[in-house]
Parts: structure tokens; C-alpha cells; sequence
């Protein structure tokens, strides 16, 4: 990761070395591993994804339906059984990156959210993969659990990355902000001065990943070839603009449990649309809701720099762009930061800052009552 256009802010020295941040995002498409360096401004130094092997991904998308029946059995094994495939995952980087685990100073992991609700009385938000496990396998001290204090002070608990974009991507020139494009999409509004701000937006490629899957038997729309082959009704777009959660005001947060697949069904009825035309609508609704939330929420905005995996679906970039006229609509790429990688960069930086004794959420994002060390570390 390239470090300009904008150094890191405030990062003391102390804790150098290699950080290796981790995460399973909402797509469960694989686990990212990011190597970072400190110089002190955070480098990408390896990126890579590695498969979570598939009878997880299943077991995790099952449980995370909002009635699956749950068996505790389950839940406990699946913990560990990824906390075991998030450690290998880490040891394969070690090895494909040719670094001795000796020169980790830790990992951050953010594990594998399962469910999050960090609304009512007792609002929780639960991420798998125990820590205990990957700190056992690798010798290397791992810090996890990076929400859960930010719930317990009140806030959503997520999102997280508006810290991480704040100290790698703000610039004193123009009002940017940053879309990451996951399972779920979120915006990070970085004006030139003045409170950094973030949220989920809603949908991105969670849902239609699940349309694709279940219509074409693939994992995912690649190049948008299916979208592309329909077209976008307004009918149905109205139902799914109507989810009264996308009025509401930040801060805000969500995740598939809310938005999945029984989600839209419930929508579509009896409908007899083209399989494809759901395809092109769900694409439309995740720039229609970037924009709208976007143009309310800093309507000064000049460029929008996207991550994740959607910035790689070219329907979704140019519906955006076209939602967005006289905006600068690119990838992160444009400005030296690898888009597929930022994320778990950010809990390489994340795990940094906790075990410097630094605060890691943004009480402007999240509401909680104020700014709290995130994360629980397990030594080496
Ligand atoms: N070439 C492509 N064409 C279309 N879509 C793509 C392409 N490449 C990746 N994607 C989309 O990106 C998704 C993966 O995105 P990403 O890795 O950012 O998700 P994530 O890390 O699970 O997200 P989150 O930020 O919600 O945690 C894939 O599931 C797919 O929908
Ligand atoms: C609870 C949870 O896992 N939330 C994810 C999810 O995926 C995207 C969006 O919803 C964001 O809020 C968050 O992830 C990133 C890493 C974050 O905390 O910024």
C-alpha cells in the first residue's frame, strides 16, 4: 500500500515491526491477509486472499440467516474451526511472503461476523474465529474482537474503517469520501476539516451474490454479465428503496442478517420478473442508496474513492458514476491503494494502535460515548 497521497497523522513510535491483519468480510468469499509496514506511514507489503475452505463459508452463511435454528455445538466448533483457518491462512502469508514469524509484531484479526445488532437493550455484535487459536498456532500475539467495547459504550460498533481512511486517505485539498464496496456497502465522509463521519449504506454485493448464486450456480456476478443481460424495474426498486432503514439517520449500521435473500423475496412476491432484471435492480439499489445517503450527507463531496470487491463490477461503477454527476467516482487504485486489500490493512493498523494504547473507534461514527482502546490481545 502506498502511503500517499497522505502520511499517517500521530503515529508514535514504540510498537514497530510487521503487523498481519486478517478479516472474513460479509461476502465470506475468502480471508484476507494484509502484511503491513510501518514507516512510520502504513505499507502494503503482501496481500493476499486465501479460500475459507467451503463447508464453513456454508456452515457461516447458514447460521447467519435471522432464523436459522441455532445448536450451540455448532456455534462453539465453528469459532474454532475458523480461528484454525484464519491461522493457516496467516502462516500461508508468512510463507508466501518469505517473513519469519519473528518479524510479526502481531496480527489483528477481525474473525468472521455472524450476527450484529447493536440496537435495543442488549445490542451485541458476534465476529468468529477465536483468537486463543490463532495466537497458539502462529506464536505471534493476536488482537481480535475489535467491536464489541464500542457496542458496550454505547456505539454500533461498526463501521470501524472511517479511523484507518481518515489516517491514510484524508486530503487537505478536497472533500473526499470513501465507499467500500463488500457483502454490505459503507461511506467514510472526509471533508477537508471537520469531524470525519461514516455508515453503512445498505446492500451491496451480499445480495447479489445470493440472487446470482441461486439463478446461475455462480458464487458471484463476475463483470456483471448477468446483471447486464436485464434491466433494472422500477416497480421493484421502489419496494426496496421503501426499507424504512435507509431513511434513517447515521449513525447506522447492518450486516446479511438483515438483508439477505428472504429480504428481497419478501419483495419480489409473485412477481414474474426476469431473473436478470432482479440482478440489474439489486445493482441499482446499491448506487441508488450510496448516492442518495452520499449527496445528503455531504453533498460537497468531489471524489468518491471505492474499495472492496466492488469496485471490480463494472455496472455498479458506472451506475454510480452515473448517479453522481460532476463527482470524481474512481478506485482507491488511483491514488496507490490496492482496493482488495484496505480492510484488512486497517485491522493490521487497528491491532497497532490497541496494543500502543491508542483508541481505534471514532465516537463521530459510531456514537459511542467516547473514544475507546478496541480489542482484546492475546499474547504470543
Ligand atoms: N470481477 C468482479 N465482477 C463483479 N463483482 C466482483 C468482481 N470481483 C469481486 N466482486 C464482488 O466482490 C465481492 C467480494 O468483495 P469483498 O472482498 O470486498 O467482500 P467482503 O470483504 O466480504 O466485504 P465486507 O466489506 O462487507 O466485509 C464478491 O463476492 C463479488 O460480489
Ligand atoms: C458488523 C460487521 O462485520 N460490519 C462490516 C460489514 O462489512 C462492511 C460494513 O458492514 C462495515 O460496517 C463492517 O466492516 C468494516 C470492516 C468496518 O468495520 O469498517
Amino acid at each position: 500500500m502506498a502511503v500517499d497521497p497522505q502520511p499517517v497523522n500521530d503515529l508514535p513510535a514504540g510498537s514497530g515491526g510487521l503487523f498481519l491483519g486478517l478479516i472474513s468480510g460479509t461476502s465470506v468469499d475468502g480471508i484476507d491477509t494484509a502484511l503491513v509496514a510501518f514507516d512510520p506511514a502504513p505499507r502494503l507489503v503482501f496481500g493476499r486472499t486465501y479460500p475459507l475452505p467451503p463447508e464453513l463459508a456454508g456452515e457461516v452463511l447458514r447460521l447467519s440467516q435471522a432464523d436459522a435454528l441455532i445448536n450451540l455445538d455448532a456455534v462453539g466448533r465453528l469459532d474454532t474451526r475458523i480461528g484454525q483457518a484464519f491461522a493457516a491462512a496467516a502462516m500461508q502469508a508468512l510463507r508466501d511472503s518469505g517473513t519469519p514469524a519473528a518479524a510479526v509484531a502481531a496480527i489483528g484479526s477481525h474473525g468472521q461476523t455472524l450476527r450484529h445488532d447493536p440496537r435495543g437493550a442488549a445490542p451485541f455484535t458476534q465476529q468468529l474465529g477465536d483468537a486463543n487459536v490463532i495466537a497458539e498456532a502462529t506464536g505471534i500475539a493476536t488482537v481480535a474482537d475489535f467491536r464489541r467495547r464500542d457496542v458496550a459504550a454505547g456505539g454500533q460498533g461498526a463501521p470501524l474503517m472511517p479511523a484507518f481512511h481518515a489516517a491514510v486517505l484524508r486530503s487537505p485539498a478536497e472533500d473526499r469520501a470513501i465507499l467500500n464496496l463488500g457483502g454490505i456497502a459503507n461511506l467514510t465522509l472526509l471533508p477537508r476539516e471537520g469531524e470525519v463521519r461514516g455508515f453503512d449504506t445498505g446492500p451491496a454485493n451480499g445480495l447479489m451474490d445470493a440472487w446470482c448464486a441461486l439463478h446461475t450456480g455462480q458464487p458471484y456476478d463476475r463483470d456483471a454479465t448477468f446483471g447486464r443481460a436485464g434491466s433494472v424495474d422500477d416497480a421493484l426498486l421502489a419496494r426496496l428503496l421503501a426499507e424504512p432503514w435507509f431513511s434513517e439517520p447515521p449513525p447506522k449500521s447492518t450486516g446479511r442478517d438483515q438483508f439477505q435473500l428472504q429480504w428481497l423475496q419478501d419483495r419480489l412476491g409473485d412477481s414474474a420478473l426476469a431473473p436478470a432484471d432482479v440482478q440489474a435492480t439489486l445493482c441499482e439499489l446499491t448506487a441508488a442508496t450510496v448516492a442518495r445517503a452520499l449527496l445528503e450527507t455531504q453533498p460537497a463531496t468531489q471524489r468518491v474513492l471505492g474499495c472492496g470487491g466492488g469496485v471490480h463490477n463494472p455496472l455498479l461503477m458506472s451506475r454510480l458514476a452515473a448517479r453522481l454527476p460532476g463527482l470524481a467516482v474512481a478506485s482507491t487504485a488511483s491514488v496507490g491503494l490496492d482496493p482488495d486489500f484496505i480492510e484488512a490493512a486497517g485491522f493490521a493498523w487497528l491491532a497497532r494502535e490497541t496494543l500502543a494504547g491508542r483508541p481505534g473507534n471514532l465516537p463521530s461514527v459510531t456514537g459511542a460515548r467516547g473514544p475507546r482502546v478496541l480489542g482484546a490481545i492475546h499474547a504470543s
